[in-house]
């Protein structure tokens, strides 16, 4: 076979393409997906993804699985954790070859910050309880969300996140981090190296297990302090990853958001958050 061997390759000049941790942050054009698909094709892997469809949040379920048949790791196995209150209301969705969903019936809470932030302890025993040689690697994704276009073993890695596509490019004193030092999710104003958003956490299941929970931890402490983190997981998220960098990194192509305007460096749109009335999804203000 005759090996094409690349030795200088910048794809993408308009935009960073590693951390200054050397991760890579995967932008459209700065991958090979035969080369990348080789890797993990021969692994055989299994891909857990995690999605909570709590409440009235059932109702972005269809699109999601929809879409999500249509361009999320085709050609690996999938495994779909579906938590909800309300499993009759989950769509029927006809799942490719080597895919499959299981729905866990939880418990939904009356505030959607509740919602987000239980998220971590969920995954986290999850992990612990079920996936244990059931699955390589794990995706936790936002339900209120759709594909729109390939996102495949490219985004495979230890730890992975992503950054979230409103504060792409934006100083880190807008970060809107936790900045009371009182909640554990606290980063002083000169620390922080990107923001990223809640909505995508991934890798191998054992780096997500420790993820989650310590998360889900400092959660219980700063509830026993009767402090919330402003922007409750994520905040707690974005503590973690200062301190335990992500081994890859999504770029904002993976974290969309319908509403925003797409700039010239946005190449692709993979997955976005879809436009929600929030006074009339959500329990609470
Ligand atoms: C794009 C992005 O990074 N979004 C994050 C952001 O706001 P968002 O506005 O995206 O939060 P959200 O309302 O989508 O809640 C996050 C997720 O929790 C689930 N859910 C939430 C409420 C509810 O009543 N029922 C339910 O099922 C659902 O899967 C939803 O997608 O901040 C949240 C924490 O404040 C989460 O970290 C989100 O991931
Ligand atoms: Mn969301």
């Amino acid at each position: 076979m005759k090996a094409k061997v690349c030795v200088y390759f910048v794809s993408r000049p308009d935009v960073a393409t590693t951390t200054q941790w050397l991760a890579p942050i995967v932008w459209e054009g700065t991958f090979d997906l035969t080369v990348i698909d080789g890797i993990y094709k021969q692994q055989n892997i299994t891909v857990a993804i995690t999605v909570f469809a709590l409440g009235k949040y059932v109702r972005f379920l269809k699109d999601f699985l929809d879409s999500a048949e249509q361009h999320f790791m085709v050609g690996y196995r999938v495994h779909y954790y579906l938590f909800t209150d309300r499993p009759d209301e989950v769509p029927v969705v006809t799942l490719g070859e080597g895919r499959q969903l299981t729905v866990i019936k939880t418990a939904s809470s009356n505030r959607w910050q509740e919602n987000s932030l239980r998220r971590m302890e969920l995954i986290e025993k999850l992990i612990e309880e079920k996936l244990r040689n059931k699955a390589d690697y794990i995706f936790s994704l936002d339900v209120d969300s759709k594909f729109y276009a390939h996102w495949g073993a490219e985004s495979l890695g230890d730890l992975v996140g992503a950054l979230h596509a409103w504060f792409f490019g934006t100083s880190r004193e807008q970060f809107t981090y936790e900045r009371r030092p009182e909640s554990q999710a606290f980063i002083p104003i000169e620390e922080g190296d990107y923001y990223y958003g809640g909505a995508v956490i991934g890798g191998r299941l054992d780096k997500v297990f420790k993820l989650a929970k310590t998360c889900r931890m400092q959660l219980e402490v700063d509830r026993a302090n009767q402090i919330e983190a402003v922007w409750q997981e994520e905040s707690h998220l974005n503590k973690y990853f200062l301190y335990n960098k992500p081994t890859k990194v999504l770029s904002p192509e993976y974290l969309w958001d319908d509403k925003k305007e797409k700039p010239s460096f946005m190449k692709v749109v993979r997955f976005s958050q879809v436009v929600k009335n929030y006074a009339e999804i959500r329990p609470n203000p």
